[in-house]
C-alpha cells in the first residue's frame, strides 16, 4: 500500500489539571499539574492502574473532556478552548479505538467503516473507493459484508482501527485497544497498528495497564500515578531508569523479574548478622547488556554470585535484560561498584541468610 499524505501531528500537554464534581459535592481530582510532550509521528504508551487518569488524559486529546487548568494542544491548536466548526476540525484529525470496540450492530463491516465518512459528507462515489482501500489496509476483504456479530475479537479491533483512519487523521487514540483481546491477537493488531504508524506517520497515543503493550510497540511513555506523570520519556530510557515503585511494579510485571518464593518470604531490609547474602538486581542496558560481567566478577574480583532469576529481551532493537543475584553481604559494595563502573545499573533489594 502507498503512503498517502497524512502525516502526524504533535501533541503537548502544559500543566494540565482536571477536576470532576463528585457524589456530595466533593471534588474529585483526576489529573494534577500534567506535562507531556507526544512528538508527531510518535506511538507514546501511557500506562497506569485503574483510577489513575488514563482516560481524562487521552479525551482531552480529542476535546471529549476540557482541562480545569493549564492546556492542550494539537499540532498548535487549543484543543480545550476550541468550539464549533474549530472543534468539529480537530476532531477530524483525531480518531480514536476502544476496548469493547464501538462497532453499530446493525451496520456492515464496510457501513461501519463508512459511517465517519457519510458523517463528514463525504460523497458516496468518494466513499466507496475509499472503504475498500481501507479494507484492504486492516486485511478484512473477504469480511467486508459481514456484521459485528459473525467477527473474531481481533477483526472487530481491525473494523475499529480503520473506522478511526477513515477521515485520515494526524493522531490516532487508542483507548485500552487490546485488553479484551488474547495475547496472540493483541501481537497481530499492535502489528497493524505500527505498520499504519510507520506507512503513514500519525502520531499514536495509547492508554494501557498492560507494560507489555508499551514495550512492544511504544517509542515513548508516561507513567501516571494518581493523577500525575510520575515518569516520562522515551520507552527504553524509561525501562532502563525507571525509580518510580509504580514503574517498578508495572517492569517486574513484564520482564517477568521475581524474588523466587522461597526467597521472598524472608529477605530483610539490614543485614543482621555473618554469612549473609546480599540481593541485588542488575539491569543490563545498551552495549553492556551482552557483556559476561557476572563471570568476570568470579575472574577479577573472586566473588561468586548466584543467579536467583533473570531475562534478557529486547526494547525495539535494543537489548535490556534483568537479573537478580545474591552475593556475600560483606563484598557487596564491591561488587556493586565494579558492575556500576562497567556501565550496568544495580539496586539492593536486601539481605538473606
Ligand atoms: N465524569 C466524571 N465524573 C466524576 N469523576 C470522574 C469522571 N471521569 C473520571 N472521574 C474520576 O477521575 C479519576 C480518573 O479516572 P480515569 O477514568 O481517567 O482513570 P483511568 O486511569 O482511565 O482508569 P481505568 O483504567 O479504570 O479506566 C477517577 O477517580 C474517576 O473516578
Amino acid at each position: 500500500m502507498t503512503r498517502t499524505a497524512t502525516t502526524g501531528a504533535s501533541i503537548h500537554f502544559e500543566r494540565v489539571g482536571k477536576s470532576f464534581a463528585g457524589a456530595d459535592g466533593t471534588t474529585v481530582t483526576a489529573l494534577q499539574d500534567v506535562s507531556l510532550d507526544v512528538e508527531a509521528g510518535a506511538i507514546c504508551g501511557i500506562i497506569g492502574r485503574s483510577g489513575a487518569g488514563k482516560s481524562t488524559l487521552l479525551r482531552m486529546v480529542n476535546g471529549l473532556e476540557r482541562p480545569t487548568s493549564g492546556t492542550v494542544t494539537v499540532d498548535g491548536q487549543d484543543v480545550g478552548r476550541a468550539k464549533g466548526a474549530k472543534l468539529r476540525a480537530i476532531r477530524r484529525d483525531v480518531g480514536m479505538i476502544f476496548q469493547h470496540f464501538n462497532l453499530m450492530a446493525q451496520r456492515t463491516v464496510f457501513d461501519n467503516i463508512a459511517l465517519p465518512l457519510e458523517i463528514a459528507g463525504v460523497q458516496t462515489s468518494e466513499i466507496r473507493p475509499r472503504v475498500s482501500e481501507l479494507i484492504q489496509r486492516v486485511g478484512l476483504e473477504t469480511h467486508r459484508d459481514r456484521y459485528p456479530a459473525e467477527l473474531s475479537g481481533g477483526q472487530k479491533q481491525r473494523v475499529g482501527i480503520a473506522r478511526a483512519l477513515a477521515t485520515r487523521p494526524k493522531v490516532l487514540l487508542s483507548d485500552e485497544a487490546t485488553s479484551a483481546l488474547d495475547p496472540e491477537t493483541t501481537q497481530t493488531v499492535l502489528t497493524l497498528l505500527r505498520d499504519i504508524n510507520r506507512d503513514l506517520g500519525l502520531t499514536i497515543v495509547l492508554i494501557t495497564h498492560e507494560m507489555g503493550v508499551v514495550r512492544d510497540i511504544a517509542s515513548q511513555m508516561a507513567v501516571i500515578d494518581g493523577g500525575r506523570i510520575v515518569e516520562a520519556g522515551p520507552t527504553y530510557d524509561v525501562f532502563v531508569r525507571s525509580a518510580h515503585p509504580t514503574t517498578r511494579s508495572f517492569l517486574s510485571g513484564v520482564t517477568g523479574v521475581k524474588l523466587p518464593a522461597f526467597l521472598s518470604g524472608r529477605i530483610q531490609d539490614a543485614p543482621s548478622g555473618a554469612d549473609e547474602q546480599e540481593v541485588i538486581r542488575v539491569t543490563f542496558a545498551g552495549r553492556h547488556a551482552t557483556d559476561p560481567m557476572l563471570a568476570r566478577l568470579g575472574t577479577d574480583l573472586g566473588i561468586d554470585v548466584n543467579i536467583l532469576a533473570g531475562a534478557i529481551e529486547e526494547i525495539g532493537t535494543h537489548p535490556f535484560g534483568n537479573l537478580l543475584i545474591s552475593l556475600n553481604a560483606a563484598r557487596g559494595a564491591e561488587a556493586r561498584a565494579y558492575l556500576e563502573r562497567h556501565g550496568l545499573l544495580t539496586e539492593v533489594l536486601g539481605y538473606v541468610r
